[in-house]
């Protein structure tokens, strides 16, 4: 009865568990999770990384990400500012612990976004998240996907897919994932990932009636 009492209060301290999305570039974590805090407003909060790629047409700073430079990124590591951080296709990205408190201030379910490597550091900390990872049907369909995005030049399309082949049998080890989620058809992929995250969804909505 205790340890219950115990655990309630625990959970309601913390607030919601945060939810980590990992998998492939072109898999198709940004445009799910687009989705998602769209049908449900005030129900998620993403939790923006730094990075010191540029910007993508119609991407914002502070929004998006936070855009900075390698000696800015390397200062706030030194710092002790961030709960993890990876070199991911020649650019450094990274979660800082106030990108994760600031959306947990609100009692928002906390959301990343972040590559293989990220799973594993944040793995060692006590963050508790549900680790989800989506994945595309085929290397075949990804390269397609990445390229009809024309975000990439040859060579950092060259480093995605190599990081694809590494990341895909990861996912494929037990006890790495909570779920992972095939990207074939979006509607089908988009409501596996809401059938996953539901029980955390009401507890937010109910929480704020
Ligand atoms: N099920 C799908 N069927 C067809 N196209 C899709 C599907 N899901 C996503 N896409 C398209 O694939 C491309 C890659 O998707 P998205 O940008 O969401 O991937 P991502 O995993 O967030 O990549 P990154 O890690 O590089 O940010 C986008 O152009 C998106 O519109
Ligand atoms: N370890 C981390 N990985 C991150 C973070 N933010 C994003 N990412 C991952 O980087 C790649 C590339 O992203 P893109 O926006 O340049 O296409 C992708 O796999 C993201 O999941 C982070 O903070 N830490």
């Amino acid at each position: 009865m205790m340890q219950n009492y115990k655990a309630i209060l625990t959970r309601e301290m913390s607030g919601p568990r945060p939810v980590v999305l990992s998998g492939p570039s072109g898999a198709g974590k940004s445009t799910l999770l687009k989705r998602l805090m769209k049908e449900y407003e005030g129900v998620f909060g993403f939790s923006v990384s730094h990075t010191t790629r540029n910007p993508r047409p119609g991407e914002e700073d502070g929004k998006d990400y936070h855009f900075v430079t390698r000696e800015k990124m390397q200062e706030g590591i030194d710092k002790g500012e961030f709960i993890e951080n990876a070199e991911f296709s020649g650019n450094m990205y990274g979660t800082s612990k106030s990108s994760i408190e600031d959306v947990q201030a609100q009692n928002l379910i906390c959301i990343l976004d972040v590559d293989i490597q990220g799973v594993k550091n944040i793995k060692k900390t006590d963050l508790n998240p549900i680790y989800i990872s989506i994945q595309p049907p085929s290397m075949e369909i990804l390269e397609k996907r990445l390229r009809d995005r024309q975000t990439e030049s040859e060579d950092s399309l060259q480093k995605r897919l190599e990081a694809a082949r590494i990341d895909m049998e990861l996912s494929k080890e037990p006890g790495v994932f909570d779920i992972v989620i095939v990207n074939d058809d979006l509607e089908e992929a988009y409501e596996k990932l809401k059938s996953v995250l539901i029980e955390e969804i009401e507890k937010v909505q109910d929480a704020k009636k």
